[in-house]
């Protein structure tokens, strides 16, 4: 297992989970701004959670092919330290949006089999960081927070020259192995530490947090 391991919140809406987030030492907390999504959050709403953030924890906003009006009005409203694309943003719009907003790119690619990983190396050379997700099902309404996982045996002993994050169906019991199997130094997780679609659950993420970590 790495030694230190980064851990993402994704989804948050409300004080008690950033807390609790916060309290058990996530790196990165990230807020939906996709109105589909159970976890939508508002701008007015995510202005005031993300003041509550403190400072050295990287305050994430995940979109889904977003055009510049909105990430204009998003930036201005809320302070950012990360964008997470989550829809078909084209390497061109991830230099795009890197250029136009100077905040560092999160692009999420989605697995299923192995057809789907030469897209990582290609948004490797212009994002960021990677989130290595799993593939929604076709019929899926969110491209992201399904609750599924990968065949972490896809990506098992690969190491690449940029930060990524693995992501897609973790959970408070999976996460040591998806851990030990991948060799990611950073998970990001959203369903699996909730009670309902969008409804944070406070010990599933002390508990997720704590796995990640070794404790
Ligand atoms: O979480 C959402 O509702 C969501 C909506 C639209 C696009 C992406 C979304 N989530 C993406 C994430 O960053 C999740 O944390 C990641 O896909 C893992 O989700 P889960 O399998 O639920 O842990």
């Amino acid at each position: 297992m790495p030694a230190q391991v980064n851990v993402k919140i994704c989804g948050l809406t409300d004080r008690a989970s950033l807390d609790a987030a916060v309290a058990a030492g996530a790196r990165y907390v990230g807020l939906v701004f996709f109105e589909k999504s159970p976890r939508h959050i508002g701008l007015p709403e995510a202005a005031e959670l993300a003041a509550a953030i403190p400072e050295g924890i990287c305050k994430v906003a995940l979109v889904v092919d977003a055009p510049n009006e909105f990430l204009d009005r998003l930036l201005a409203e809320v302070p950012l330290d990360m964008l997470q694309l989550h829809g078909k943003e084209s390497p061109a719009r991830v230099i795009e949006i890197k250029a136009r907003y100077g905040l560092p790119v999160m692009k999420a690619v989605g697995i299923a089999d192995a057809a789907d990983l030469p897209p990582l190396e290609t948004y490797m050379q212009v994002a960021d960081q990677i989130l290595v997700d799993a593939k929604p099902p076709k019929e899926a309404v969110l491209p992201g927070g399904n609750g599924l996982a990968f065949d972490w045996r896809l990506i098992a002993g690969r190491r690449w020259p940029v930060p990524w994050m693995l992501a897609g169906g973790l959970t408070p019991d999976n996460v040591e192995e998806a851990i030990a199997m991948t060799g990611a130094n950073q998970v990001d997780v959203s369903s699996g530490v909730e009670h309902a679609p969008g409804a944070k659950d406070t010990s599933k993420i002390a508990a997720f947090c704590g796995a990640a970590h070794g404790n």
